[in-house]
């Protein structure tokens, strides 16, 4: 185990069964459907790459970058889109795929730019939720595990741009981010 987690949440095989047990399930309801999945950079890019694998249907994938705007978007939830889709989503079917749903701000406002672009239809797939610390109502349609208020890295989760290429799902020693 790298020296600055504290103990192991989902191993290798937890992980590899959730997704293709999620990707059973999306690969079914959108049976026949125009599917585009976008992956929210930098944390989903892992989840992403196995999920995209594990589904059986047709699908194009895209991806978005974006930036917390200013020092009140973390109460407030503006993003800023640092790379945004490359196509039109105009009545086309939206799976957003995210590596973690905390307070829910950041998903909140997404939808609501995305919907603005008139879909189809915009769905959320993320890996983890930690529903404890939400503070805006987002509808997860697809969800791997629900987590409790733990700080987690790995499988693309960084702290400060590390331990993203961990393959497992971990959770941090907490003097490492409280020494920050
Ligand atoms: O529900 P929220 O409280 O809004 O938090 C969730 C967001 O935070 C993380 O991204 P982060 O800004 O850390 O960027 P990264 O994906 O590049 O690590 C995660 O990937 C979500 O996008
Ligand atoms: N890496 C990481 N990013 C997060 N963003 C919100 N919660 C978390 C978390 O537990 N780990």
């Amino acid at each position: 185990m790298h020296p600055d987690v504290e103990k192991l949440l989902f191993s290798r095989a937890d992980i590899d069964n959730k997704v293709h047990e999620l990707g059973s399930i999306i690969s079914r309801d959108y049976a026949g459907q125009d599917l585009l999945m976008v992956g929210i950079l930098k944390g989903a890019a892992v989840f992403m790459a196995d999920l995209i694998r594990a589904i059986s249907i047709d699908v194009s994938i895209d991806f978005m970058a974006l930036s917390s705007y200013g020092a009140s978007s973390k109460s407030t939830g503006v993003v800023r889109i640092l790379k945004d889709l490359d196509k039109s989503i105009q009545n086309r079917h939206v799976l957003i795929v995210e590596d973690i749903v905390d307070t829910g701000l950041t998903l909140t406002y997404l939808l609501k730019i995305l919907k603005a672009r008139n879909p189809a239809g915009v769905r959320i797939c993320t890996m983890l939720d930690k529903p404890s610390r939400r503070k805006a109502d987002v509808p997860v349609d697809y969800n791997g595990f629900t987590i409790p208020d733990h700080f987690v890295v790995g499988y693309g989760l960084d702290y400060n741009e590390k331990y993203r290429n961990l393959p497992e799902i971990y959770v941090l020693k907490e003097e490492i981010y409280r020494s920050k």
